[in-house]
Parts: C-alpha cells; structure tokens; sequence
C-alpha cells in the first residue's frame, strides 16, 4: 500500500495527519494497523473504535499477535470499549499464551474484560463520596487544592474497575469544590513545605530521545527506593512470558516453574562489571538500578565481574569495583565470575555443535566487519568436523585468530552468527592457563544470568540488539531464559565516562590517576567529596527510562549541595588571607568561643574557635576603593565578624613599600551589640593552621569533548588549563583533627573534603563544590 494511501486510512480512525504520518514511521505499529484494517472490513471506525484498535495495535506483543484479529471483532462489536478493557484483554491473552496453542477461553476473557459491566454515574458518586469521607476529608481540608486527587481516582477505581476514568475524575471534582469551595488564591500558588524556602530551579538533563524500553522516568521520584518501588514496572519473576519480545517455546513454562521453585519468587538481579578499569558515574547508574530494584523488591543483587577478556583484567580494578559497590552503600548477595563458569560454557558449546547448532568457522576478523559481512562458508560443514577443530582450538592446536565457534543463530536480516568462541594465547586472571579459547560477551552473558537464576538482566540500550541472540541461546540449550531489560546510558557533559579513554588521559598525564578529582570515576568523586548519597539521589533524578541522557555537570553538583547542606558541619577557613589587627581587643587573652556545626541547627553539635588578636580575613572582603553597593570592609565601612560579636573598621592600612600592595589592616572593634548593625558579616580565622586546598574546575573546556565537530583536534586538545589551581589557605584549629574523606562547609565559599594526601602534619583539602552552581567559575 503506497504511504500516501495508508496516511489517509490511519486518518479515517480518528488520528491527525501529522499522527498518522508519524505512525507509518514505526513498521511494527502500521503492520498491526494493516492486519487489523482488513480484519474490520468496512466497520464505522470514526466512533472512536478506530482510536481504539489504534491503542491495541502500538500496544500488541509479538506473543499475542495471532489474535489481533478477535481483539479487532471486539473494539469493533463495542465489548472492548474503552482503553482499559483494551489492555485487561491484552494482558489476559499475554498470560495464555503462555502454553502455546492455547485456544482462548472467551468466557473468560470477557469476565476479566468485564465486557458489558455498566457502572452508573450514581454508583459513581456514591462509591467517590463514601471514599471521602472515610479516607480523604481530613488530608483535602488541610492541603485543600493542593491534596493530589488521583489517589482517590485510583481508590475508586479499585472499587468500580470498570467505570470510566473521565466520570470518576469529574464526580471527585465535584465532590471537593462541594467540600471546599472556590479556589483562594493560596490554593493557586504553588505549594511550599513549611520550613522550605522555594528551591532556585534546579538545572535539567538533556534527554536524547529514543525508543524505549524499561520506562519509568523519575517523576518526582527522590530515592532509589521510592524509583524502583513506585516508578518502574518491571514483570514480576516467574512471568518472563509478558515481557516484551520474550521468546516462548514448548519448555517454558516448566523451566519457569522450576526456577521459581529454585528462587523462591525472589527477584534476582546482577551488576556486570568488565574488571578493565575504575567504575564511573554511568556505572553508579547501573548499580543503582540493579541493586536498587533487588533491594526495592526484597530481592538479591549478585556483584558478577565479567571476566572474559583476560588481557586487559587487573587485580586493582576487582577490588576497586567491589569497593565503590559498598562505598554507594550496597552489599552484593554473592561475588561470581563469569570464568566460574567457563567448564559449564565449553560443555554447553559442545552440546550446541552436536545438536548442528554451532560451527567452527575460519573467516578472519576483518571478514566480519563492515556493513554486510558475508555469511560463513563453514555454516554447513559436518558436526564431527566441528566438533573436532573445537577440540583443537581447545588444546592450543589452532592459530589465534585462525578458528572461532560461531553460533548458527536464525537471526534477523542482515545479522551475522554471534561468535562464542575465540582463541587467546594469555593467560587469565583466575584460571590461570587452564584455557586458550575465551568466550564472548553474546555466549556467556546470557549463560551466566541463566546459572544464576538471574530475574531481570538489566543493561544498557546499547545491548538491545543483542538481545534476541540471548533469547536463542538460552532456549538453544533449553536451560531457564532471563529477561533483558534495556535502560539510557549516562553521559556527562565537559567528561569522559570510557574506561579506555580515561586510561589515555593517565597514560598521557593529563590527569594523575583514576581518582584524579576532575574525573567523573566514582573514587574520583569519592576523593572529590560527594557523598555517596547523593550520587544515588542523582540516579534516582534520571529514572530508568530508554533514553540516553546527558547532564551537566551542574546537576550532580546540585544533588551534592542538597546533601551537604545538611551533613557537612562548617568551619572558618580563608583562602587568601589578609592581615588584621584589632587595636583595642576587649579581651585581656586570646578567647575560646563555642560555635555551632549547622547555626541554622545549633542542637547538632558545636566546636571551638579561638579569637585573639591578630585575625585574617579573606583578601576579598577588604576594598580599597569599593564600587558601589559593596557591603564588606572598606575604608570607611566597617563588617562583622561571624560568631566573634565584633564589628571592626579600618584605622590604618599598611603597604608593601616595594609593590602597594595592602599587606595589613590596623583595625578597632565594637560589641556587636553596640556597634551600628554593619551590612555584612564575613568568616576570619585567629591563631590559623595552614591547609592546602585544591580547587578544581571542568577539565574540558567543551560540551562534548569527544566530538570531531566540537573538538576537530580530539579530547586531548580540549583540556582546560584551570582544571586545577592549589592555594594555601588559613584555617581554625578546629580542622586539625579532620580525617581523610570528612567534610566541611567553609562558610561562605563552598564545601570542601579531606584529601586521602593529607599526612599528619599537612592537611589537604579538595574543593567539592561551591555553595551556588556557579561559586567557582571563573
Ligand atoms: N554510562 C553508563 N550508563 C549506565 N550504565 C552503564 C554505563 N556504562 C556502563 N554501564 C553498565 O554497567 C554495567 C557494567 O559495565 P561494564 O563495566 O562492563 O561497561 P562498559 O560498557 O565496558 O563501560 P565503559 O565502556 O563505559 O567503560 C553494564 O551493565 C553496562 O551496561
Ligand atoms: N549486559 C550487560 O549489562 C553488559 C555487561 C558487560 N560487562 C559489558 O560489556 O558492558
């Protein structure tokens, strides 16, 4: 059917025309469309039944599309009449399928649709005042307009499953004006908690749409916990058959029930690390997620190092990851490897040749790249003959590179045989030289997820291709087939996230390690100070949805404030110190003065601050000739000092002779109390340690360092020369018991953390953020 002649009939079924263009561009949603149109025959469709077979045709799964054309006779005999009965018949028929051939119990599935269940607008109004009455009335008095309504919306349905959700949500209206009258103009503002001051908009991620997968988008969500208990629908173990794309054959329903009998229901999941390199921010997303879904569902998470390509594995980088695993507060049910299980995997790969299902196959590498590689010419060859080179390739007999197992994968179009196999003369990790031919990632991911009774095996959409070799595997051999789900990768803006590419940054000295702060590694933010914490609520911000996303830098910075704010106890600390001396101390020796860690919360603790005579204030807060509207110490404006109930002005202002510059400022103090109220307060230090503070900006200068057009000379050439700056700072004495990794807020410049350099007697700090988004840039 030419496009134009399809763009009209979609038409006829109510949807625009730029709807039905956008329509044809999805092939498996027209194909639906197609098939169902010549099931309706000439049956009016404009009454809204065509929207109707519009929902079910985006909606069908490949397990239930034979029955497409009894889902159209009903849209179009009005029995499935609205969208949720569409869906009630849609999931019934996705759980028949389940044994294959399974005639549809129409009976049945009427009940479950409840076809010609009529609900009355007076039952409506009942059931939504009694609902009320016995659970709302007192929440909608004291949040009035501001109460979230759809709570009740989903009690009521709860109750009346078939009434239409547009008459249940104008009765609940209805009902809450009667309740509470017109809206004031409180009601119309946007809601503030009581203590909470309204939030500066928070910067926003960018979202590369795409076709999605798993789809919970973090709406509001702030946790892991509240994400993955509330936002994501995942398909409950055991019900692998519902998830889109699954594969059924005539074992699954045996090998389903026996791994629940195996899993006790528990939802399984598992974080897949390749050991090559440090994990990084994306990373945190994939732990949240696989470990943050097990947790929200009393399930378990195995930490599985995915150990299949020996030569770029280290010891440094096994126990590195399990590290950050804990550091971001999770404990994995059980530490494997993915070469646990290569005795398993070989025996598997003989079983797969001897059933004509795998070969041994000679095409060299560079054979199998490009668009369209060409198919084996060693497809075909004799299972004894396979079995044989395996054998050899097994004994070191075959050249690396001169043989690989291939699987026999009745694929899609334009897909080639998956390798299983591959000869490797290294020596590995943990096997040692027990073996030179190593699995690949599409033969042994999906073996291991079965061995381990995995529930979902969640990745990164970039694997979404991969997944119907994993579905052909597993049911190749018989064993129990998981459910890949597939989520949007992270990426972060002015960073590099690929474990390669941040090697070439060490190897190329740019930066000095893994957890060089300016890295968005995970022990680089550790070393940075961002609190695991936040790292989590971050995830949790990005939901789990298909896209890709790409943030700013900014975004974690702020989940970073949000925790801080609250947990990192402040200090007094100038960076770049200026001389003062108070003429008249009013004390006959230097004072102790007890200061609160949070003053906005003095009963979380205090520490003590020496004040004598001689202070240092920041550089910045004295001006010679100020502009106006500057509030801090000037010649003829005084300031005060925090926590010291002092307000001091300048006598006298002593030079350097040689260079002009302002070296110390001769000052007298007033009580705070009697002084006139000076326009600012500014933090000094009395009697200071000294500290070495790193401060670090973005260390690319560009958006995407990684793009030829924004970067033609390639991401080394992108490097910012302020990525690091390093100033002695003066601080009070209270910081001297800091331990490595404590965090602080030095009040009024940002929060800073204890840098694993610091040694008895040297601390060091690294800054970890500024107190607003943009405190630090220059
Ligand atoms: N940027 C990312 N965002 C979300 N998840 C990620 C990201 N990078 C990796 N993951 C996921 O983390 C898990 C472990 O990944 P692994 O270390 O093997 O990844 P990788 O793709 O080699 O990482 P990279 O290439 O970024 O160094 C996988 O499930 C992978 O899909
Ligand atoms: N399925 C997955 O999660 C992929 C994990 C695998 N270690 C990788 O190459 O990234």
């Amino acid at each position: 059917m030419a496009g134009d002649d399809l763009i009209a009939k979609f038409q006829a079924l109510g949807m625009s025309e730029q709807k039905a263009k956008e329509t044809l561009k999805n092939a498996n949603v027209t194909k639906n469309l197609q098939l169902a149109l010549a099931a309706a025959g000439g049956a009016t469709l404009s009454d809204g039944t065509g929207m109707l077979i519009y929902h079910m045709a985006t909606k069908l799964k490949p397990q239930t599309a034979d029955h497409l054309p009894l889902l159209v006779r009903y849209i179009v005999e009005h029995k499935l009449d609205n969208t949720q009965r569409v869906d009630a018949a849609l999931e019934f028929l996705l759980k028949c399928g389940q044994s294959l051939n399974a005639n549809v119990d129409v009976q049945a599935l009427e009940k479950e649709c409840g076809v010609g269940v009529v609900v009355t607008p007076e039952q409506i109004e009942r059931t939504v005042q009694a609902k009320i009455k016995a659970s709302y009335k007192e929440a909608l008095l004291e949040q009035r307009y501001h109460f979230n309504s759809f709570k009740i919306l989903q009690d009521v349905r709860g109750e009346l499953k078939w009434a239409d959700a547009k008459s249940v949500k104008a009765a609940i209206d209805v009902e809450i004006f009667d309740l509470l009258g017109p809206k004031t103009e409180a009601d119309l503002k946007p809601p503030t908690k009581a203590s909470e001051k309204p939030k500066a908009a928070k910067p926003k991620a960018e979202v590369t749409p795409a076709a999605q997968t798993a789809e919970a988008a973090s709406d509001g969500a702030t946790t892991i916990s509240e994400l993955m208990k509330t936002k994501v629908h995942f398909h409950a173990p055991g019900e692998n058959f519902k998830a889109d794309g699954y594969v059924v054959t005539e074992h699954t329903e045996r090998l389903l029930k026996e791994h629940l009998a195996r899993t006790g229901g528990k939802v399984h999941t598992r974080f897949p690390p390749e050991p090559n390199g440090i994990l990084h921010i994306g990373h945190a997303k994939a732990i949240n997620i696989n470990f943050g879904y097990a947790a929200a569902h009393d399930g378990v998470c195995y930490l599985r190092y995915d150990d299949t390509n020996p030569e770029k594995e280290e010891e440094k980088f096994f126990l590195a990851i399990k590290e950050m695993v804990e550091w971001l507060g999770y404990k994995p049910f059980k530490i494997t490897y993915s070469s646990d299980n290569f005795q398993q995997l070989y025996e598997w790969a003989v079983v797969l040749i001897n059933k004509g299902l795998a070969y041994v196959c000679h095409q060299k590498a560079e054979e199998l790249k490009g668009f369209n590689p060409k198919p084996s010419p060693w497809r075909e060859r004799p299972i004894e003959e396979s079995l044989r080179l395996f054998e050899d390739m097994k004994r070191g007999k075959i050249d690396e590179g001169a043989a690989t197992l291939r699987m026999k994968v009745t694929l899609e179009e334009g897909k080639m045989d998956p390798v299983a196999y591959r000869i490797k003369f290294i020596s590995h990790h943990r096997t040692g030289s027990d073996w030179c031919i190593y699995p690949t990632y599409d033969y042994t991911h999906c073996l291991c997820d079965s061995l381990e009774d995995i529930t979902h095996s969640l990745c990164t959409k970039e694997f979404q291709s991969r997944r119907s070799s994993y579905y052909w595997l597993c049911n190749a051999l018989g064993i129990y087939c998981p459910v890949q789900w597939e989520y949007g990768r992270l990426n972060m803006n002015y960073a590099l996230v690929s474990k390669r590419k941040i090697a070439k940054l060490i190897t190329e000295q740019i930066v000095h390690d893994w957890d060089d702060p300016r890295l968005f590694t995970l022990t680089a933010l550790r070393r940075r100070g961002f609190p695991a914490e936040a790292i989590n609520n971050f995830c949790a911000q990005m939901g789990v949805t298909g896209a890709q996303i790409a943030v700013d830098p900014a975004m974690l910075e702020a989940a970073v404030r949000d925790v801080l704010n609250v947990t990192a106890p402040r200090r007094l600390v100038v960076l770049e110190p200026l001389k003062a001396t108070i003429k008249n101390f009013p004390h006959a020796a230097p004072v102790q003065l007890e200061v609160p860690d949070f003053p906005q919360n003095p009963q979380q603790g205090s520490h003590k601050i020496t004040l004598d005579k001689v202070i240092y204030i920041e550089q910045g807060d004295f001006k010679l000739e100020p502009e106006k509207g500057y509030r801090r110490l000037a010649p003829k404006q005084s300031v005060g000092l925090r926590h010291a109930g002092l307000v001091i002005s300048v006598d006298e202002i002593v030079k350097d002779p040689a260079t002009g510059e302002v070296v110390e400022l001769i000052c007298t103090s007033q009580s705070a109390e009697q002084a006139e109220k000076p326009k600012a307060f500014v933090q000094w230090v009395s009697q200071p340690i000294q500290l070495e503070v790193r401060l670090y900006e973005q260390l690319f200068k560009h958006k995407n360092p990684e793009d030829p057009n924004e970067v033609p000379g390639g991401f080394l050439s992108d490097i910012s020369e302020q990525s690091i700056s390093v100033v002695v700072a003066f601080a009070d004495r209270a910081l001297n018991q800091a331990k490595v990794y404590d965090k602080f807020q030095f009040e009024r410049i940002g929060f800073f953390s204890v840098d694993p350099d610091t040694s008895a007697n040297h601390l060091v700090f690294n800054r970890t953020v500024g107190l607003k988004e943009d405190a630090g840039k220059k």
